[in-house]
């Protein structure tokens, strides 16, 4: 089992985060397991986060650790006055289940800071987001913040978008889909594009998975690079059908990656 220790990872306040492997163990390198690094991302972030804050709280097993320090410290009385603005159903159920106030865009149309995970990160700073289903909150509670910071661990960096071979999400309305994903495949044929609409077990068979804003996904997969991120962006945007993509360009103000050799925090005014 791995052990959590976090010597290159402390917070400023590290209350709940173990510092050493007790000492009745053998003096073997500290194991660390992808979790780790997501908490340990996570917890960095949230030493961003001040009292009277109106945070996004993001969406995915790395944000998760995230909302859960938010509550911890609000329990503590570390932080206070925070309004989260949550980015999808099961945010705004895990930051009810904690006690953290909540509100959302209509009254709180600036947000101060987001957290959120993401599944590709390039040298840039631009992202993949939306394997879990929440690209389009996300997109808009995170495009209206004035930081945003994203945490992963190092699996999920990429030299370019796409790179990974996994899905870039598209959420469509429901009316027409395999038209609109047609559409889709055909936008990005040069680059071997393999348009999916995604799916999961019902009881009935496979069934397509429904997202908050009760619309469908189609996973786009490509084969080779697809150039301008931008252009691509605007293409698909312009197709009727199309509610949102998962690329979120320019938006990532800070990048914290933990892995193996640590943690490194990458900031997008340095990139520039
Ligand atoms: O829709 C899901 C979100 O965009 C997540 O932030 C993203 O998929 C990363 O999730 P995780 O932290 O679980 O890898």
């Amino acid at each position: 089992m791995a052990i959590p220790y976090f010597p290159k990872f402390m917070g400023s306040d590290n209350s709940s985060i173990p510092l050493l492997p007790p000492s009745s163990l053998p003096l073997s390198p500290p194991i660390f397991t992808q979790d780790d690094f997501k908490k340990a991302a996570a917890y960095k972030a949230v030493e961003f986060v001040h009292s009277g804050m109106v945070l996004g709280l993001g969406t995915g097993s790395t944000a998760k650790h995230a909302v859960d320090r938010i509550a911890e410290l609000l329990r503590l009385g570390k932080l206070k006055d925070i309004v989260g603005i949550p980015t999808s159903k099961k945010t705004h159920d895990q930051a009810v289940s904690l006690g953290i106030p909540l509100s959302d865009l209509d009254s709180h149309p600036v947000i101060d800071l987001a957290i959120d995970g993401a599944d590709e990160v390039d040298p840039h700073l631009n992202l993949v987001k939306g394997r879990g289903g929440s690209l389009l909150r996300e997109k808009m509670v995170e495009c209206v913040c004035k930081k945003f910071i994203v945490i992963v661990d190092e699996s999920k960096l990429v030299e370019f978008i796409g790179a990974s071979g996994l899905a870039m999400p598209v959420e469509v309305v429901p009316y027409c889909w395999k038209f609109t994903a047609v559409r889709l495949q055909n936008l990005f044929e040069e680059s071997g594009c393999i348009a999916k609409l995604r799916t999961v077990g019902g009881k009935d068979g496979e069934e397509p998975y429904v997202t908050d804003n009760e619309n469908y996904i189609v996973d786009l997969y490509f084969k080779k690079d697809i150039g301008d991120l931008k252009i691509a962006s605007d293409r698909i945007l312009r197709l009727a059908g199309v509610v949102e993509h998962g690329m979120f360009l320019d938006m990532a103000t800070t990048v914290i990656i933990a892995g193996e050799s640590g943690m490194t925090i990458k900031n997008k005014e340095l990139e520039q």
